[in-house]
């Protein structure tokens, strides 16, 4: 579903991805784990453009990211980051503006229906601003559910939730790979998590790919090395 090759990003004349190697299955979770700096962010931003490589490539089911326009991309490619982003108004409002962004009419029915699907259907009139972490997240979640992606690329979502609102985000991501048949790369720092939720860990390290094995079987403590 994603085919990353060989793909290289400098940010002011910093080498930050040096031939970046990695393939990702259809409907697989993949946890891209590795010390702070190593480029796991800007590894994401890079598939849906929001940040653009100097040079590689990255295919995402099997047609080249540079063929896509970037709007059609970020559809097909949707991304959740760890601190989400309220726009003023209502819940139904903040879900409401992902089906527009996709020309659908945001009939209250639909809104509902991605709202009961990551289980905030009792919020739709709330003030999204007021809403706790957790359940920012889940807005944020059904916006981009909204766009209709094959893919999500999550960076940290839950790095600044309680446990009991991690697992609860965990758990929902893997109903909707299921239910939706999504891909999902998921960059955490958690070691837990990542063999919670990992089919398989992509471990990054400097600019490149060092392994990709079973969260079981890998190595954490080189992984992060203190
Ligand atoms: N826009 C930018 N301008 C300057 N440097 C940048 C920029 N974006 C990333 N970097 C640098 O690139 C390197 C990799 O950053 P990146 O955020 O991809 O790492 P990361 O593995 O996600 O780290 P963390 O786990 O701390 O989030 C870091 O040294 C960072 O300072």
């Amino acid at each position: 579903m994603i085919e990353v090759i060989n793909v290289r990003k400098s940010i002011r004349g910093k080498e930050i991805l040096k031939g970046v190697n990695l393939k990702v299955k259809r409907r697989e979770v993949m946890v891209i784990a590795g010390p702070s700096g190593s480029g796991k962010s800007t590894l994401l931003r890079c598939i849906n453009r929001l940040t653009e490589i100097d040079g590689g490539d990255i295919l995402v089911d099997g047609i080249s990211i540079k063929k896509y326009n970037p709007i059609q991309l970020r559809r097909n490619v949707g991304m959740v980051f760890q601190f989400p982003v309220m726009f003023e108004g209502r819940v139904k409002d903040n879900i409401a503006y992902g089906l527009r962004l996709l020309g659908k009419t945001a009939t209250e029915k639909s809104v509902e229906k991605l709202a009961r699907e990551v289980g905030i259907e009792n919020l739709l009139d709330a003030d999204a601003s007021k809403l706790s972490g957790g359940e920012q997240q889940r807005v944020a979640i059904a916006r981009t559910l909204a766009l209709e992606p094959k893919v999500l690329l999550l960076d940290e979502p839950t790095a600044s939730l309680d446990p009991e609102n991690v697992r609860k985000i965990e758990n929902l991501v893997l109903k909707l790979v299921r239910s939706r048949d999504l891909t999902v790369l998921w960059v955490t720092h958690d070691v837990e998590q990542a063999k919670r939720i990992g089919d398989r860990v992509a471990v990054m390290k400097d600019g490149r790919i060092v392994t990709v094995e079973d969260p079981e079987k890998i190595l954490w403590s080189d992984v992060y090395v203190r």
